[in-house]
């Protein structure tokens, strides 16, 4: 089993305050942590116990695990973080509010570097106030060596990059777990989600367009992964649609997403 779910709300997405955040690590607002117990409570409560969590580096999706999984007694499990995980990079987009930036590039070309699949934002300056390229989290020494994607370089992302970083990390570490039957836990951002929903459901692009995600409310997938000793790949070869452990938290948390821009 796969449980996916956005980090609780963060300073930033409030809409009292409404900036993009994407790789600035922003913290979770007390609503965010909040939502991040109640999402351990679903846990408890659907009697769905994690093997295994991934996060990324930021602090709102580690938080909002470990409260989480505090909530539910399963803080002891092993835990993997990786920048993979980390919210699309938002570029110049960065510490800019939406409604500044629809302001200034129109409806019709945010929506498309917020919801589509291959429109970035501006690159963000390497020397901005919010760049991430000396940021040690992404120095070499903490890297992967699944591809030759250095972290610090990057300096805006749309959809299709999420998935050209995330994808490695996914064969490599994620997939293998789901195949060897573990139940596996992935507290992320709002685009990882949605890349990972768009694969598990073959969404098409006016499909993902619309696919918004609530913070801090978790969804379960039923699915088959399977091994090929052989090949040594893990293949998905059924999954369900999804399903949000509270359906009415999550329809809310959907509005109040549509709400920001
Ligand atoms: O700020 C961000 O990084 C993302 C998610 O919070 O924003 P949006 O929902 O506008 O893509």
């Amino acid at each position: 089993m796969l449980v996916i779910m956005r980090h609780g709300q963060s300073t930033w997405t409030q809409s009292s305050v409404n900036k993009f955040a994407g790789w600035v690590d922003v913290p979770l607002t007390e609503q965010g942590r909040d939502q991040a117990r109640h999402a351990g409570e679903l846990l408890a409560q659907y009697h769905i116990k994690p093997d295994v969590v991934f996060t990324s580096l930021l602090s709102r999706s580690i938080t909002t695990a470990n409260i989480a999984l505090d909530t539910c007694d399963r803080l002891w499990i092993p835990v993997h973080r990786t920048w993979r995980l980390n919210e699309r990079h938002y570029g110049a987009f960065q510490g800019q509010t939406r409604p500044e930036m629809l302001a200034q590039v129109g409806a019709e070309r945010l929506q498309a570097i917020r919801r589509g699949t291959h429109t970035r934002p501006p690159e963000l300056a390497l020397d901005a106030p919010y760049a991430q390229c000396h940021d040690p989290r992404y120095s070499a020494q903490f890297a992967d060596q699944l591809d030759m994607i250095n972290p610090a370089l990057i300096r805006a992302e749309c959809l299709d990059d999420v998935w050209q970083r995330l994808q490695p990390y996914w064969n490599a570490e994620i997939l293998p777990k789901l195949a060897a039957g573990q139940t596996v836990l992935i507290v992320t951002h709002g685009s990882v989600v949605r890349q990972i929903v768009r694969v598990l459901n073959h969404l098409d692009d006016d499909a993902i367009q619309q696919l918004n995600v609530p913070t801090g409310v978790p969804m379960k997938f039923e699915l088959t992964v399977e091994h090929n000793a052989a090949a040594g790949t893990n293949t998905i070869v059924s999954s369900d649609e999804g399903t949000y452990l509270d359906e009415q938290a999550a329809r809310a948390g959907i509005e109040a997403v549509h709400a920001l821009v």
